[in-house]
């Protein structure tokens, strides 16, 4: 499978290369050229399996004949075994027409986890095969991180530096980054916003004599490889809700947009998907992008649901380039007035396009905690604030005609404060993760200033290659 970039200016790469990549040279996002089709019956057939098989038969097209299948299976199966649920990612009734696809039994309780495990042992595999070593950077508003570390803790090719913002991120989160004492990872408190966090990773990838030095790569979801996991509970839960027979409708707590993303994917590759809802906390840029075609940033509020509070959501790339036909100079020009005016506007036959697939709603905070403790009166179920978020939205947006999932993206003791104000309940963390607030913290606080990271990251990496 070749893979190119949504600027339509870079190399075009095979899986394993755009694996590495992370993001293209010209500063685009890697896609397949084609998207795999599966038929109805391909996809009836996937009925009834477990997740790793399911996972085999939606990841193989993308990765093509690159890996081994034995060796692609193993590393599936081992990635999926770190998960405290049989499952993987269970499918839980909440309602007669809505159900919530739980995404956190992973080890750092979040969605990410789906992704990560298997990111750490594929660019692990491709390193060895390679005799390399790599740098890798990540931006984290706090889950990416702590799954990050934690699936690449133990990797012998990698040195991850992963930048948060500082003080901006859960207890729980930060602790998950800070904590885990590997030799070759480092948590870095960046003094600013997610936002800037991310910026300063792309420009790492753009500044090209850095890039190639230190040999970097990333694992947000810039990074095509997390996107395609991601699509696989996609089609796991439609099949068990009866796909492809029937249609089924999304919810997805969104920031970077790579989450719904990945559901735009699922459909692309035939997976009956009626609609995808966009759900936004109070940073709603999305929300406000779907109504009024015009995308444009404005200051970040920092919300009970903090992994979502974005502005720059760098997924939305993709999809402006697949709703517009794939065409990568409007591409370029939008990201151009991005970058210069903080705001573009989406020509109105692409805003069409995005507008037959996806929808959007926002909620604000009291909206939120409303939502946490209804869902515990309704359901018994405790959830988390990104989920709530989600979970608020997908009320505005049900039809009796197909079943509404909602993503839950994160454990409720990720959050506990927020979770006990709204519900009374203090959720526990599983016993994995006992002891994990009173352990010792390892973390550098920088100022969001390139030259200075480049200079932090060559002396740590040199330290340690
Ligand atoms: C718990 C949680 N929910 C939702 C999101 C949003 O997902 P995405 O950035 O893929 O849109 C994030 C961050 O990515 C998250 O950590
Ligand atoms: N919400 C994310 C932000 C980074 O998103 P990613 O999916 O691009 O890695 C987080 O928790 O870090």
């Amino acid at each position: 499978m070749d893979y190119i970039s949504t600027r339509g200016d870079a190399p075009v790469l095979n899986f394993s290369d755009a694996l590495l990549a992370g993001l293209a040279a010209d500063g685009g996002l890697y896609l397949p050229r084609e998207w795999p089709a599966l038929t109805f019956e391909d996809i009836r057939a996937l009925r009834g399996k477990p997740y790793q098989e399911i996972a085999f038969a939606i990841l193989k097209p993308f990765i093509g004949g690159e890996i081994a299948d034995d060796r692609l299976r193993g590393m599936i199966d081992d990635a999926y075994a770190t998960f405290r649920h049989q499952a993987v990612a269970p499918v839980v009734q909440a309602d007669s027409n809505r159900f919530i696809l739980e995404l956190f039994h992973g080890s750092t309780l979040a969605f990410k986890d789906v992704a990560m495990q298997l990111l750490a042992r594929l660019m692990d595999h491709v390193l060895a095969e390679r005799g390399q070593r790599a740098t890798i950077v990540g931006a984290t508003s706090g889950d990416t991180g702590g799954a990050a570390i934690d699936a690449f803790a133990a990797s012998t090719r990698t040195d991850m530096f992963i930048l948060f913002p500082h003080g901006k991120v859960s207890p729980v989160q930060q602790r998950q980054m800070t904590t885990v004492g590997a030799a070759n990872v480092h948590a870095l408190a960046i003094e600013g916003h997610f936002d800037d966090c991310q910026n300063l990773v792309k420009a790492m990838f753009a500044d090209t004599s850095f890039r190639n030095e230190v040999k970097l790569s990333g694992v947000n979801s810039i990074n095509w490889a997390r996107i395609m996991a991601q699509v696989v509970y996609y089609f796991t839960s439609a099949v068990s809700l009866g796909a492809p027979d029937r249609e089924i409708d999304f919810t997805v707590p969104t920031g970077n947009f790579g989450d719904i993303f990945a559901g735009y994917v699922a459909k692309k590759m035939g997976l009956p998907i009626g609609r995808l809802i966009i759900a936004t906390n109070e940073n709603d840029i999305l929300a406000r992008t779907l109504e009024t075609g015009r995308y444009e940033m404005r200051g970040v509020q920092a919300t009970t649901s903090p992994s979502m509070d974005i502005q720059i959501s760098s997924n939305f790339e993709r999809l402006l380039f697949e709703a517009s036909a794939r065409d990568s100079e409007y591409v370029r020009r939008a990201m151009a007035g991005l970058k210069q005016s903080g705001a573009f506007d989406i020509e109105s036959e692409t805003l069409k396009t995005i507008r037959k697939s996806f929808a959007a709603g926002r909620t604000d905070e009291d909206a939120v905690a409303s939502e946490i403790k209804r869902t515990l009166e309704e359901t018994g179920l405790l959830i988390d604030p990104h989920t709530a978020v989600a979970h608020a939205v997908a009320r505005q947006h049900e039809r009796s005609q197909a079943p509404m999932v909602v993503l839950s993206t994160a454990h409720p003791a990720k959050f506990p404060a927020a979770v006990k104000s709204a519900s009374g309940i203090d959720p526990a963390l599983p016993a994995w993760l006992a002891g994990l607030m009173d352990k010792e913290e390892q973390f550098s606080v920088l100022s969001p200033d390139l030259d200075m990271l480049e200079a932090f990251i060559r002396a740590q990496r040199g330290s340690e290659s």
